[in-house]
């Protein structure tokens, strides 16, 4: 029999602090999150809940006070700077809310720089880099630039790049923020849908409740802790 696969991410009692004059502000309160592979959860409340803070420390770009972070089976707090480092460029995607595309670069080359950033073969990273942009509805537009690119093609080319070197965690921040209504939900719609088919576990960060109507879950952070919303679909708990 096979052992089952480690959870993609799992924060164990996480507490974050950050200086805050004399003493200490705490951004994240003992929070726990498990999320399975294809699976979306959105994570909403007002400004300064401690959302981003949440991304930072499941992206291991921020280290806890305490508390694990747990990416496919590897206590992160245990590794060793450059093994997490290692461990973040091949197990997660990262969504930053602004595009941060490379003016020179066209569409297909701002996903296959991260594949060489990766040590990848360019012939195999090119031919990921159409199907991807494929998959994000922009294959048309691989030898544009991002000037040549509208917002919400700008932030399908961002979420396509994330994409690159088929992370296992796909951590999102708010990324339909610059986007109206109608370019907002079919950004969501597509996250839905990339996390379904390539089994992500995907934690997406917004303001905006509206339309978060075919997530499996959603959580919101009010005072640096974590309350369950609602659940719906295969996740529990
Ligand atoms: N680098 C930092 N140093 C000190 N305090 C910080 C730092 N980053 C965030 N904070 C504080 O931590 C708390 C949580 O901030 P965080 O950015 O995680 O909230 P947020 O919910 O993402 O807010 P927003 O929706 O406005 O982006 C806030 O009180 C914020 O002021």
């Amino acid at each position: 029999m096979t052992a089952p696969l480690p959870l993609p991410l799992l924060l164990d009692g996480v507490t974050l602090t950050y200086p805050d004059g004399d003493g200490r502000l705490t951004a994240l309160d003992e929070v726990s999150l498990e999320v399975p592979a294809g699976t979306l959860t959105a994570c909403v409340g007002p400004s300064g809940s401690g959302k981003s803070s949440l991304l930072a420390v499941a992206a291991t770009l921020i280290a806890p006070d305490r508390g694990r972070v747990v990416l496919a089976g590897a206590d992160t707090g245990a590794l060793g700077a450059a093994e997490r480092a290692a461990l973040r460029r091949s197990r997660v995607g990262i969504v930053f809310q602004q595009p941060n595309l490379l003016p020179s670069l066209t569409a297909a080359e701002q996903l296959q720089v991260m594949a060489h950033l990766a040590g990848h073969r360019p012939g195999a990273a090119r031919a990921r880099a159409l199907a991807l942009l494929d998959a994000v509805g922009l294959a048309g537009q691989a030898s544009r630039r991002p000037h040549q690119l509208s917002g919400g093609q700008r932030q399908r080319v961002n979420i396509a790049r994330a994409l690159m070197n088929s992370p296992s965690v796909l951590l999102v921040d708010e990324p339909t923020s610059a986007l109206d209504h109608e370019r907002g939900v079919a950004v969501l719609d597509l996250l839905v849908r990339l996390t379904r088919e390539l089994g992500t576990a995907t934690v997406l960060v917004t303001h905006d409740a509206g339309h978060l109507g075919r997530v499996d879950r959603v959580v919101e952070m009010s005072d640096g802790r974590l309350c369950p919303a609602f659940v719906r679909g295969p996740v529990a708990g």
